[in-house]
């Protein structure tokens, strides 16, 4: 399914209504009886409706349902309106017109509001879409106050209204939508910050816009089951360890061996052929009697983190892998900071995480002019270090600071990391809203980090990893909670029920290839 924001959607419409030939009154009646099938679904005829209509097109909307369904005999419709005719848009002014042939009572008045909700049993809200364009006041805001106190069932047009289509900011209040019905994509309000919780059940309805002509504009896809099956990597019959991939992890230090244990691990579950690490001499025996899979270099090290004499020994063993990941749990100090830099001037595709990332705001013109695939994963605090924006900005709007970011570094695939997590590069986006709050500790961005670099080291298509393994993470999380587990990062990554992974992940059955006591 794809998600577009506000201008894409408008332009996809005008290119409907040029190139296919139907009149924007007809768009707006088939988006109307999208919204019409949910109520015939629920209600009989004699439910007493209440259509609360703004001066746009969503308002638009609003009249075309009135009048489609006392058309169809719904006998209890009822039009308010704060606007008059003179103001509404000609589309909406021609259903406006319409619903008043049909005699569909219409209310004008703030005061007639609390009376019209008391006799209602269905409410739907057609004040503002993608629209919406500034903080909501005075009468309007009253309106959706009232809405809200009533606690009708209410069906939201297209967005809960004061929600904005692009951010998922509330503008200042919004309706608390039961059911959103919105039309032929996402809008990335509906799942980004406040946008999410107010629109409450999501349905997109066709209107019959072409799949082609919406891939053809901007759009990011959402990731599902479907979708990460396609972008999982093959496992074949005939193969070895040399068929998945030789990974180097450079990270670990004496307080956080934990964040390269955890990475590895992941890593490890998720196909890896071979497996070395790079960590720090203090803790090479610690993690080789974690980590039986793995091959050791152990680095210089001082007070439990690299040294300076570590990068000397990277540039000797840095060899032939076909990935570097670089970052969990290495601390913050010059030695580290050479040893990205000098990650990032080698061919060798890569992944920097954690700590590595705030070295990067150093190198941003390395990263500019390298070549070979790089994986960024930040969360927002690590965003603000790639990006001049602060935390605040980018969680504002974080589609636009991802676009900033991928257009100005086409070939870094980023992976940011929150609530809703966007994988982008300057020419594909997937966007994953599963998961839960089980995610929310620290080492679970280790754990991701590992997942998506063994699903690279076996495919080598640094987007689709990208993408299949937060999708992957965040599933588990859901999964463990299904089962009411007590959620650790370990069992985030090995206690999924073997039987139930492989029917949800046909194609990758070396993912958490640990059966389990289930
Ligand atoms: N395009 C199509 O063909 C199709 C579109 N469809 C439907 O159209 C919807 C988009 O319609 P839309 O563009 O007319 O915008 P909409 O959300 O109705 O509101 C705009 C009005 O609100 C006003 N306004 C804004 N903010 C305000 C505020 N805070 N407080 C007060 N007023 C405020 C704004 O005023 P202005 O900014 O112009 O001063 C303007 O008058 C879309 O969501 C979908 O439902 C479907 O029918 C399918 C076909
Ligand atoms: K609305």
């Amino acid at each position: 399914m794809y998600i577009v924001d506000s201008k894409t959607m408008h332009r996809l419409d005008e290119q409907l209504i040029k190139q296919q030939r139907v009149s924007s009154l007809d768009l707006m009646k088939r988006a109307a009886s999208g919204v019409k099938d949910y109520i015939d679904e629920h209600h009989t005829k004699l439910v007493r409706i209440l259509i609360v209509c703004g001066v746009g097109n969503n308002g638009g909307d609003g009249f075309a349902l009135a009048s489609l369904l006392k058309e169809d005999g719904y006998v209890n419709v009822t039009l308010f309106t704060l606007a008059n005719e003179n103001q509404l848009t000609s589309d909406a002014r021609f259903y406006a017109l319409r619903c008043a042939q049909l005699n569909i009572p219409c209310f004008h008045q703030l005061h007639e509001l609390e009376g019209l909700l008391k006799n209602s049993e269905q409410c739907v809200d057609a004040l503002f879409g993608t629209g919406l364009s500034r903080g909501i006041h005075g009468d309007y805001a009253q309106v959706i106050h009232q809405i809200n106190a009533s606690k009708l069932p209410c069906i939201s047009i297209d967005m809960p209204s004061g929600i904005h289509s692009d951010t998922g900011a509330c503008m200042g209040c919004a309706i608390h939508a039961d059911v959103t019905i919105s039309f032929a994509c996402y809008k990335q309000g509906q799942l980004l910050g406040e946008g999410r919780r107010y629109c409450g059940h999501l349905k997109i309805v066709d209107i019959g816009i072409p799949h082609e002509m919406i891939a053809k504009e901007e759009h990011a896809i959402l990731l599902t089951e479907d979708k990460t099956r396609q972008l999982l990597p093959k496992r074949f019959e005939q193969s070895h360890k040399g068929s998945y991939g030789k990974v180097l992890a450079i990270g670990g230090s004496r307080s956080m061996h934990g964040a390269i244990t955890l990475c590895a691990k992941a890593m490890l579950r998720s196909g890896v052929g071979t497996l070395t690490l790079f960590v720090p001499k203090s803790i090479g025996m610690l993690l080789a009697m974690k980590l039986e899979e793995c091959m050791l270099i152990e680095a210089d090290d001082e007070n439990g983190m690299f040294a300076q004499g570590a990068l000397s020994l990277l540039k000797e063993k840095i060899g032939d892998y076909d990935l570097i990941v670089i970052g969990n749990g290495m601390g913050r100090t010059k030695a580290s900071e050479a040893l990205v830099a000098y990650v990032l001037q080698q061919d060798t595709p890569c992944i920097l995480d954690a700590d590595a990332l705030w070295s990067c705001a150093k190198y941003r013109e390395l990263i500019k002019r390298r070549q070979a695939p790089l994986i960024v994963t930040p969360h927002p605090k690590e965003f603000s270090y790639l990006t001049s924006k602060s935390t605040a900005e980018i969680k504002a709007d974080p589609f636009k600071a991802v676009r900033e970011f991928t257009s100005c570094y086409p070939n870094v695939t980023l992976v940011y990391k929150d609530y809703v997590s966007i994988i982008a590069t300057d020419k594909k986006c997937y966007v994953n809203c599963i998961g839960n709050n089980a995610l929310a500790k620290g080492g679970s961005g280790d754990v991701l980090c590992g997942i998506i670099s063994g699903l690279y080291a076996q495919s080598k298509q640094a987007i689709e990893a990208a993408g299949a393994g937060v999708y992957v993470h965040a599933k588990c999380a859901d999964e463990l909670l299904q089962v009411k587990m007590q959620t650790v990062f370990y069992q985030v990554i090995s206690s999924l029920p073997y039987p139930r992974y492989i029917k949800l992940y046909a194609n990758a059955y070396t993912l958490y290839m640990f059966p389990t006591n289930h």
